[in-house]
């Protein structure tokens, strides 16, 4: 139950400026609910007064009037059902805005360390599930207790004594909600999370179907499907099973009230105290008040099934982002480009070790500064401290002086223009890719960056040009194309401070080679921080960090270092004179 009330503590505001249209629904129902009771005195007097006297005059009024509450009753009904969809609609609507927002600002590891396929499954029907609770949950608990209440009393209102006699057995459907909530709640969980666990396993093999083929592990990804499936169908399966039984089980109690009310019923009609149509009035209301009572019993089962979902929500809700905009911020300023690094250590949250240690460097505006290292130095962390996805655990960073916590989030990414290690590509046409990165751009200026960028040759030969549909992971373009379109992109941003983070990656040596000028262009006139294993740039670096282990092992220009016969000049292989070299670093090296 506590569980109940917080997840309404925290989803119920969502309702805010909706209530007004939950008050109309609840009044539709009540109205129904009238009108359903209006029906069935009519049909008790229509009984006596038409039907056993078997007069035609008795007929017509009750009739009309009757038929008159049918109208109302269904335009009513109508316009309730209608507006309780469209309510609670709107409710998944904005829970689910309010939840991808809130996601899209977290933290890089809390991608890696959740499933994309769970996410999805929470997003979709963990909110519809809270829906459930919530809106469509408080309406139908409002309507059912309003129902209830009504045809109770219309019962009591027509034989006290009878109606008493068959409360008595109502005791039996709440012991049958208690018996089965728990466990429904269990297999609805456990149905959840197998959900999740098939639309991660579905997502993740059709991502990696090169792989896939190439090694033949189709059998083994089929095999990791059919468990999940397997896990999911027990708890579906099981869950169903539960519903089922309790159906069955309150099918059975019901059999036994409506038995017992035409047993009374039969004994007062022969001692002429009741008449057929008081009697068969009687069955009518005790029959209507099922449903709602029902629904009530069972509102203890869509309660839990529902907090299930809110859980799982909540662990995304609780997620905080790394970084917050600052509380007192500094003014936007026109930015120079002088970046600063001074005793700057990091530490991944959740990780053992430091991932950058006492980090200290500078670079002056339209400086080229080059870091380069072993893989897991620490590199592209420091793209991550400098961009502002986390801030360091100790250290300051700062632009143009100003520590990076006290530049507000948006000003600051629009000044750090951020080219990371994999291809970005929107799903859109290739004008629409290259605006992203200042909306609004003209075709002109799109198309000059394309040319900066030499991309608009290739473009411009695609029978669609820059409307051609482009998305990620397709095979339209090549990876070097791709490629020199984020660059575009970037160029078209023109922020003060660029962080290139291994450009060269997954192209081959041609490729390479044909975005080297490119890149040059994008760099030129730009503080640029250039995070890369590939030296083909050292030369044109104003100086060069080499990190290992997250600290600082040397810096200098490319001349200095290559003579000095430390850790770079290991880096830089044995073609150039070092003595040795880590097989995997100088590979790369020698694109
Ligand atoms: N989300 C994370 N949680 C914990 N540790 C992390 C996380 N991301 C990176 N690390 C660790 O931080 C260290 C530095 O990683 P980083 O990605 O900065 O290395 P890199 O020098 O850029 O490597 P590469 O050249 O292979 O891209 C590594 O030891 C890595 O395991």
């Amino acid at each position: 139950m506590r569980e109940v009330r917080e997840a309404f503590r925290r989803f119920w505001p969502l309702t805010r400026g909706d209530r007004r249209w939950l008050l109309a629904i609840i009044a539709c129902v009540v109205v129904s609910a009238l009108a359903e009771t209006a029906s069935i005195l009519l049909f008790a007097e229509l009984t006596d007064n038409a039907l056993e006297a078997g007069s035609l005059d008795a007929f017509w009024g009750p009739a009309g009037a009757w038929l008159a509450v049918a109208v109302l009753g269904a335009l009513v009904g109508y316009l309730g059902n209608s507006l309780a969809t469209w309510t609670a609609e709107r409710f998944v609507l904005r829970l689910r805005a309010g939840v991808f927002r809130h996601v899209q600002d977290l933290p890089p590891h809390f991608f890696q360390r959740h499933r994309q396929g769970d996410l999805v499954e929470r997003l979709t029907g963990d909110v519809e599930a809270i829906e459930q609770m919530v809106v469509s949950g408080v309406v139908g608990t409002v309507s059912a207790a309003f129902s209830a209440v009504f045809y109770a009393a219309a019962a009591f209102w027509l034989r006290w004594d009878l109606a008493l006699v068959t409360f008595v057995l109502a005791p039996l459907f709440l012991l049958a909600a208690r018996r089965f909530t728990g466990r429904i709640k269990e297999a609805s969980q456990d149905e959840r999370v197998a959900d999740g666990a098939i639309t991660s396993v579905v997502e993740e093999s059709l991502g990696n179907i090169v792989l896939t083929q190439a090694y033949n592990r189709q059998g083994d990804e089929a095999q990791r499907l059919d468990r999940e499936a397997r896990a999911w169908m027990k708890a579906s399966v099981r869950g169903a099973r539960l519903s089922e039984m309790y159906e069955q089980f309150v099918e059975v109690v019901e059999t036994l009230c409506v038995l017992t009310v035409i047993g009374l019923g039969v004994w007062e009609i022969s001692a002429g105290r009741m008449t057929l149509g008081q009697l068969l009035a009687f069955a009518a209301f005790i029959g209507y008040l099922y449903p709602p009572v029902r629904s009530l019993g069972q509102l203890g089962l869509t309660l839990t099934a529902a907090t299930a979902g809110a859980q799982r929500l909540n662990e995304i809700l609780d997620a905080e982002p790394s970084v917050k905009d600052p509380a007192a911020p500094v003014r936007a300023w026109p930015v120079q480009g002088w970046v600063g690094f001074h005793g700057v250590s990091f530490r991944y949250p959740g990780a053992t070790r430091r991932s950058l240690d006492e980090l200290t460097f500078t670079a002056s505006p339209g400086e080229l500064v080059l870091v380069t290292g072993a893989s897991g130095a620490g590199k592209s962390t420091l793209s991550k401290l400098l961009t502002r996805f986390y801030d360091p655990s100790a250290g300051v960073i700062t632009l143009d002086g100003v520590p990076l916590a006290d530049v507000p989030l948006a000003f600051l990414r629009e000044q750090v223009a951020l080219l990371p290690q994999e291809t970005l590509i929107l799903n859109g046409t290739i004008r629409e890719n290259i605006e992203c990165g200042r909306p609004g751009a003209t075709d002109e200026d799109i198309e000059r960056v394309a040319r900066a960028a030499a991309a608009h040759a290739f473009i411009a030969a695609l029978p669609e040009g820059y409307d051609t549909r482009i998305a990620p992971g397709t095979a339209a373009l090549s990876g070097g194309q791709q490629k020199r379109i984020t660059i575009a992109r970037a160029m078209l941003r023109a922020a003060p401070v660029l962080i290139l983070d291994e450009p060269t990656a997954g192209l081959d040596a041609v490729a390479a080679r044909q975005i080297m000028n490119p890149l040059r262009r994008l760099m030129s006139h730009r503080t640029t921080i250039l995070i890369t294993h590939d030296l083909t740039l050292a030369p044109d670096a104003d100086h060069i960090l080499v990190v290992d282990d997250g600290r600082l092992a040397e810096t200098g220009t490319h001349a200095e270092l290559a003579s000095r016969g430390g850790p770079y000049t290991r880096l830089l292989g044995p073609a150039q004179g070092a003595p040795t070299g880590k097989a995997e670093d100088t590979s790369v090296l020698r694109v």
